[in-house]
C-alpha cells in the first residue's frame, strides 16, 4: 500500500485517494465539514477493514471450492447456509444491526462464492 502525507493538510492518502472528496464543499459551514471529515476517517478505516476481511474470506472459500471440486461435492451447502444465517441474525440483533440486512449481506456474499465454486468445478471437469 502506498501512503503519502499531504504537505498542506497533513492527511494520509493512498493511491491518489482524497479523503476530503465531496460534493458538499462550499455548501456547508467549514466546522460542520471538519466534523464530517473526522467521522468519515473512521468510515474509511472500517471500509478498508471490510476489504481485507472479504479478501481473507474469499481466500478460504476458494480453498473450499477446490476441495469440493476435487471430491466432486456440490458447490452449495444449503444446510450450512441456514445455520450461518440463523447465527448471524442472532449476532446482528445483539449488535444492534438489522438482522434482515445481515441476512441479505451474507446471501450476497454466499451467492458469489457459489458462482466461484461452479467455475472451479467446471475447470476441473
Ligand atoms: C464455503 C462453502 O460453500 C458455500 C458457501 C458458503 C459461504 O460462503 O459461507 C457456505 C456454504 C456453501 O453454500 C462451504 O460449503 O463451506
Amino acid at each position: 500500500m502506498s501512503e503519502q502525507t499531504d504537505a498542506g493538510t497533513g492527511q494520509q492518502s493512498e493511491g491518489g485517494y482524497d479523503p476530503h472528496a465531496s460534493s458538499l464543499r462550499g455548501t456547508a459551514d467549514p466546522a460542520v465539514l471538519e466534523e464530517l471529515y473526522a467521522i468519515r476517517g473512521s468510515i474509511d478505516n472500517v471500509d478498508a477493514t471490510l476489504v481485507y476481511l472479504l479478501a481473507e474470506r474469499f481466500k478460504c472459500t476458494q480453498r473450499v471450492g477446490r476441495l469440493k471440486a476435487e471430491h466432486e461435492l456440490p458447490p452449495s451447502d444449503p444446510g450450512r447456509e441456514a445455520a450461518q444465517i440463523e447465527r448471524l441474525r442472532r449476532l446482528a440483533a445483539d449488535a444492534d444491526l438489522d438482522p434482515a440486512f445481515a441476512e441479505k449481506f451474507l446471501n450476497f456474499i454466499v451467492s458469489e462464492v457459489i458462482q466461484h465454486h461452479r467455475a472451479i468445478a467446471a475447470e476441473n471437469r
